[in-house]
């Protein structure tokens, strides 16, 4: 008898870095396994994705995956310093609930009952509504083990030994916490909403973390499994921090991508400089390309040293600064042979191009990840939440990038930044043992998500095993 096919929702908030993963898990679910997907965001986000569709929050089918947008109440869209976060966040619960609810009971009366609710973590809401369905959920975590890992355990017992350690980390930068299954880390390698006072306004996704970590906790008490999260990292990248919690199901399912279904919905408007054509002019290995992600606006002081390292270090550069980034008084000249500058890139494409030769990243996790599977190192120039975290283990445990050092006032300057071009491109030692692990990761990751890798049978495993009455064989 043919087996049923499997139908997952995918929700997701309404930000690019969210996005990007989810849509690739989407479409591998769709496409490898051969399931049904609907992916949910936002309708700020989805009118983005589909700019141009008539009746701006319809349903669209978009190849396989089929997109049915929730209200958060911000449908025109959140803006950071304008509106109110813990208002939006609130908003995000109580209306978010309540439409991916409708969206539930909509597929149901049309005969396409979802079988499994997957959602990312600032909208553990969606685990209690899936309940109320009767619908299993599973959390889909898009920052590495690590980081998962470092929140678990503040959750659990260790936040005042993380609060001591900060509170002394001015005068023992170098001192370490060791946490299970993790290596020591510094208070520079944790998340940085971990390390911020109790006023600063960013404690709210603190405690939208907690309270995503205490649905877990929750749903933990409520099944007779443990409460699935799939993952996006391979086992053998972070083996220990995936043993680190034991009450959880932690399913390493990445990386989610491959050039192939590279093409994205994305929120910013592609440039339409010709930067492939000029990447192809350059020398193999010889771009720095340069980009801060979805979210990071950088202080004037801060582009600037960036710009001048950038030209002081002679090597040619593609920079996405994104519009909002561009500030008044910069002089960035027009493009030529050694600079170009675009708002917005494809940068799996980008990163794929033989030119390219090093990465300079705020280290978001998809952009440190998808330089690992393109095999490209990177500079870190994190700057706030998980980042850290990702510069630490790129530089410390995987080999494949150095971090910038930032001076007294959080600026990396022109100097330094020339002086990591030179560490990652240059003709010295650590250029070529760091080459060596980028090519060893690179390999790694591709083996893991190729047919019959780590996390290709992870993600079979998964989906095989939902069934309506929430078992899975993890
Ligand atoms: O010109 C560009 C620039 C970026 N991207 C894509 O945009 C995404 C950016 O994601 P990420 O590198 O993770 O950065 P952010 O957008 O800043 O992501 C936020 O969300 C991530 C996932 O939670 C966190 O790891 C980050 O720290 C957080 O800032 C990546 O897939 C990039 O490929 C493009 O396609 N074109």
């Amino acid at each position: 008898m043919e087996q049923k096919k499997q139908h997952f929702l995918l929700v997701t908030y309404p930000a690019q870095g969210h996005i990007n993963p989810v849509l690739h898990l989407a479409r591998r679910l769709a496409a490898a396994n051969g399931a049904a997907v609907t992916f949910s965001t936002a309708v700020s986000a989805h009118r983005r994705m589909f700019p141009s569709l008539a009746a701006p929050d319809d349903e669209v089918q978009d190849g396989p995956v089929a997109h049915i947008p929730f209200s958060d109440g911000f449908d025109e869209g959140f803006v950071a310093g304008t509106h109110d976060a813990r208002q939006y966040l609130s908003q995000l619960r109580s209306l978010g609930s309540s439409s991916v609810s409708s969206i539930l009971q909509r597929l149901r009366d049309r005969g396409r009952p979802v079988d499994c609710v997957v959602y990312t973590f600032f909208l553990p809401w969606a685990a209690d509504v899936a309940r109320a369905n009767g619908v299993p959920s599973a959390q889909y975590w898009i920052q590495p083990a690590t980081v998962f890992a470092i929140y678990y355990h503040y959750f659990h017992g260790y936040s005042s030994l993380i609060t001591t350690a900060c509170s002394n980390s001015e005068e023992h930068p170098k001192s370490t916490i060791k946490f299970p299954c993790l290596p020591p880390l510094q208070a520079r390698d944790l998340p940085s909403f971990l390390t911020v006072p109790p006023d600063d306004p960013s404690v709210v996704v603190l405690d939208m973390l907690k309270d995503t970590f205490d649905t877990l906790d929750r749903e933990r008490a409520l099944s007779s499994s443990k409460p699935i999260v799939l993952m996006n990292t391979f086992a053998e990248l972070e083996e220990d921090a995936l043993s680190a919690v034991q009450d959880l199901a932690l399913i390493p399912i990445g990386p989610i991508l491959s050039s192939s279904d590279a093409a994205g919905r994305d929120l910013f408007k592609l440039d339409e400089k010709g930067y492939m054509e000029w990447l192809d002019s350059k020398p193999r290995g010889s771009v720095v390309y340069v980009s801060f992600g979805s979210m990071t606006v950088l202080k004037k002081e801060q582009t600037e040293e960036i710009l001048n390292g950038l030209r002081d270090s002679g090597r040619p550069y593609l920079w996405v600064l994104r519009r909002e980034c561009r500030w008044e008084g910069l002089e960035l000249q027009d493009d030529d042979e050694n600079g170009m500058v675009v708002e917005w890139c494809s940068q799996v494409e980008v990163l794929s191009h033989p030119s390219v030769g090093c990465f300079v990243t705020h280290c978001g996790w998809n952009s440190t990840f998808e330089s690992l599977v393109c095999g490209v190192p990177t500079v870190g120039v994190p700057q706030w939440t998980d980042q850290g975290t990702n510069a630490m283990l790129a530089e410390k445990i995987w080999g494949t990038g150095v971090r910038g050092e930032a001076n007294g006032e959080g600026v990396l300057e022109r100097e330094e930044l020339k002086r990591c071009l030179d560490l990652v491109m240059g003709e010295g030692e650590s250029s070529v043992r760091i080459k060596k692990n980028v090519d060893l990761w690179r390999d790694k990751a591709r083996e893991a998500m190729s047919a019959g890798g780590s996390s290709y049978q992870n993600l079979r495993k998964f989906v095989d095993g939902i069934t309506k009455s929430g078992q899975t064989i993890f």
